[in-house]
């Protein structure tokens, strides 16, 4: 299987161009390359698919196997994939996801895609559709009990489900211990990828994510999203701010009037490949 691997701000996975031939398996694939000792070493595996309704398609998998309905990091790696391969020569792309299609503007400088900017859509509030069973009409600033202690959460899903809490120190937090109790939480039926924030001023936060199916990432796209919708509902901060990861900065735009979240960020090619699957396949 020939394969890329790509990074946004950190957050890295294994690109397959998916455009004449499908991988089979996917789930069990997206394991073995995930593999950062057995296999190649990423936070799962995104296949580049032909799309009816798009230009093209996303699926991604996590580094356990389970399938996500959006990446954000992952459609700006698509959109440098697609255009520097030369799978197009659009810089005005669309993405097919199981979170809905994403629009995304590419900057090209010397025939490279320098920056993406995606139109990430609506955030979904409702408490039933993210699915978490805290809240009512929506799960703004709610407490919840996560291995013995209290935070309060706001949740929001961009295609897929984010728990949102306020903390004053990303850096001295155990991540490793508490992302799995928040992520397998009974509160959330579908698990959860939970953002860490720690605000910094009106225009900045500094985020640690834990994601659902991979662990602590450098980066989370749809984290970010989440992030400055829950930053705005809770009024911590402007709706234009920039997000401080471990792997980056991604600027982020809430639209209320339009209902829509704005993610620009940079998208980055590490090396091609090919790996033997065949006892997967
Ligand atoms: N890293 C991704 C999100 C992966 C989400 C996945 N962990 C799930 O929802 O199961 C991003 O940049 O948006």
């Amino acid at each position: 299987m020939k394969f890329t691997k790509m990074h946004g701000c950190g957050n890295d996975y294994i690109y397959v161009n998916c455009m004449e031939k499908m991988v089979k398996n996917p789930e069990k694939v997206a394991i073995y390359v995930s593999d950062r000792h057995f296999g190649i070493g990423s936070d799962g595996l995104i296949l580049i698919c032909p799309s009816k309704v798009a230009d093209f398609r996303m699926a991604m998998y996590n580094a356990d196997g389970s399938e996500g309905k959006m990446c954000g990091n992952g459609v700006r790696c698509i959109a440098k994939y697609v255009y520097e391969y030369g799978l197009t020569d659009k810089d005005k792309i669309s993405i097919e996801t199981k979170g809905g299609i994403k629009y995304l503007d590419l900057t090209i400088e010397d025939g490279k895609v320098v920056l993406v900017k995606v139109n990430m859509g609506a955030p979904i509030l409702e408490p039933k559709q993210i699915p978490v069973t805290i809240g009512t009409d929506r799960c703004v600033n709610e407490a919840i009990t996560v291995d013995g202690k209290e935070y309060y959460i706001t949740c929001v899903s961009m295609g897929n489900p984010h728990a949102v809490t306020f903390v004053d120190d990303t850096d001295s937090l155990p991540l490793e211990q508490l992302g799995p109790h928040f992520e397998k939480h009974e509160a959330f039926p579908d698990r959860v990828n939970t953002e860490f924030v720690q605000v910094l001023n009106r225009k900045e936060v500094k985020m640690r994510v834990w994601e659902r199916g991979s662990g602590e990432t450098l980066a989370c796209g749809t984290g970010t999203c989440a992030t400055v919708v829950a930053c705005v509902l809770n009024d911590l901060t402007d709706h234009e701010i920039t997000v401080h990861l471990l792997g980056g900065d991604l600027y982020l735009n809430y639209d209320e009037n339009e209902d829509t979240v704005w993610m620009t960020g940079p998208a980055a090619v590490i090396c091609d490949g090919e790996i033997d699957i065949s006892g997967l396949e």
